[in-house]
């Protein structure tokens, strides 16, 4: 059963953005931080950056009181961190100083989320209203932080602060769709999914705004190379030492952390429309099976796959084998009990720990309660002969049932929009651009066009399948002679077979209407 709203930190007004804009400023015992954070960019530039957190003493965390604060400190922490590692100045560290480390990881530590860049710092809790006593609208909206010192930059979040502000409406329709389910009362049903559809249509529409004032060229050199982490990332391979954390392993040597850095794909909006939705995502290249064996590789329990086939005989299981880095047996992530959870795509399990703990908490829940599709199935088999209702009611019914069957096929049909969408934002956003990188510049800036040629560190030709994986300081690319090119997203997943797999899947749960 769900708990309250506001037990998973959830506001039915502004959905997972907290409910009143996010704090500005620390107690000024975190001046220390706050003022590096004011300096930032002035520091990077003058090459003093790293040598100013250097001398930063370790802050005690217990000063923090509200959650407000928590997260602002989440913020700073995680953008010195970035900068400190990510600095576009100076070669990659793969140290982080105690002074940002220890803090770093008990805030994070408190609000129950890795201790990395995530959706959240950036999107949720970086965001103020420029008119504080007008509505919260795109319009109306600055950042408190960005990398680059951008328009793009902060345009590109505060579109995805924008859409999460869309929460409010799409999980109170979630909740009242769960209700109606529960009373079962298919009016309301009816109104709760052409809200739930109503919303996707805004958020889909806000989402085509990011070509507006993020340009893409901004987006993947500038500001893209910040929010990486440290997993499936080949400048820092073994990962990053979090240091005065961890200590050293038996043989003395540091022991490093991974984690992947920041997407939307972190939004608990997203996913908590699709799980209410009963959306299923699978591992790229599998898919459902009604009864069978499974082909994965690497899966020991034949109970946890009897469901599924791969789809793509040998490439199959990108996501899996680049996500478990910290868990060599796959079958951990999967319970054998078909009735417990699925087979789940696992890049969008794996990512949920970049989400507040509460948050995350709210997805698992909503999982165990989301049944409007098969609630909705069950009331396409009303059977006529066997009613007692007079013909009128019964036609009545069937009226009511063909119009929920709509409503919910619109909502898939909406979502599959986003992703349609979202999926030609990646390829102008991310794949032309690496695209560029292989030898075009890019008109209006030859000062970084010329620095994305230096950046080239190291080619490597694979002459069985003439590949040629050109690695730079912001990006690796995989790249054939006749020029296709394969991208990873931040997760090293092989992004457009995911995403394309993504938006099929989303139609793929569409009910069959028995009246039409
Ligand atoms: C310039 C804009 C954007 C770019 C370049 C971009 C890029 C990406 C990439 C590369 C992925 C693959 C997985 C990963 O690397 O984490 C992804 C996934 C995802 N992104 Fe975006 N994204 C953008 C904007 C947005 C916005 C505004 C949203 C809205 C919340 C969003 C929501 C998602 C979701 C939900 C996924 C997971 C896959 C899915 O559910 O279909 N993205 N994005």
């Amino acid at each position: 059963m769900l708990s309250t709203l506001e037990d998973y930190d959830i506001s039915p007004l502004t959905g997972f953005l907290p409910s009143t804009p996010p704090l500005r400023r620390l107690p000024s015992y975190y001046e220390p931080w706050e003022v590096l954070l004011d300096n930032f960019h002035d520091l990077m530039l003058a090459g003093r950056l790293r040598s100013s957190i250097n001398k930063l003493l370790i802050l005690d965390t217990n000063l923090l009181k509200t959650l407000a604060e928590y997260r602002r400190a989440f913020l700073i922490l995680s953008s010195l961190a970035h900068g400190y590692v990510w600095n576009k100045f100076d070669e990659v560290s793969d140290r982080l100083p105690a002074c940002i480390a220890k803090p770093w990881v008990k805030v994070s530590d408190y609000l129950g989320i890795s201790p990395v860049i995530n959706h959240a710092a950036v999107v949720l809790w970086n965001w103020r209203l420029i008119f504080p006593d007008k509505p919260f609208d795109l319009n109306n909206l600055a950042t408190l932080f960005t990398f680059s010192n951008t328009l793009d930059e902060s345009w590109f979040y505060l579109v995805t602060t924008a859409i999460e502000g869309f929460g409010g409406r799409a999980i109170t329709a979630i909740m009242s769709a769960i209700l109606a389910i529960k009373a079962r009362n298919n009016q309301n049903l009816l109104i709760a999914l052409k809200d739930i559809s109503s919303t996707i249509v805004d958020i889909n529409a806000t989402l085509q705004r990011m070509h507006e004032k993020c340009d893409p060229y901004v987006f993947y050199w500038m500001v893209r190379p910040y929010l990486n982490g440290w997993e499936n990332e080949d400048r820092l391979p073994r990962g990053l030492i979090y240091e005065g954390v961890d200590g050293n392993d038996e043989n003395g040597n540091p022991i490093y952390r991974k984690y992947v850095g920041a997407s939307a794909g972190q939004s608990a909006l997203i996913q908590a429309l699709d799980i209410a939705l009963n959306i299923e995502h699978y591992p790229t290249g599998v898919k459902p099976r009604i009864n069978g064996h499974c082909f994965m590789k690497n899966y020991t329990s034949e109970n946890s796959c009897l469901r599924f086939e791969s789809k793509f005989n040998n490439n199959h299981n990108n996501h899996n084998n680049n996500n478990n880095s910290n868990n060599n047996n796959t079958t951990q992530q999967y319970p054998s009990d078909e009735n417990s959870i699925k087979l789940q795509q696992p890049y969008l399990y794996k990512i949920r720990q970049n989400m507040s703990g509460r948050h995350r908490k709210f997805l698992e829940d909503l999982a165990k309660v989301a049944n409007i599709r098969n609630y909705i199935i069950s009331q396409t088999s009303y059977d006529s002969n066997i009613t007692t209702y007079s013909p009128d009611e019964d036609m009545e019914m069937l009226q009511g049932t063909n119009e929920i069957v709509q409503a919910y096929n619109e909502c898939l049909n909406q979502m599959k929009n986003f992703r349609s969408k979202h999926l030609q934002i990646v390829s102008v956003y991310i794949v032309i651009q690496a695209r560029r990188n292989n030898g075009n510049s890019h008109s209006n800036s030859m000062y970084y066009s010329q620095i994305n040629k230096d950046e080239i560190t190291s080619t490597k030709e694979v002459t069985s399948t003439k590949e040629v994986t050109i690695t730079t300081n912001t990006t690796k690319v995989k790249t054939t002679t006749n020029k296709s090119i394969e991208v990873k997203g931040t997760g090293g997943t092989n992004l457009i077979p995911f995403l394309k797999q993504m938006r099929d899947e989303t139609m793929a749960q569409e009910i069959q209407n028995p009246f039409e």
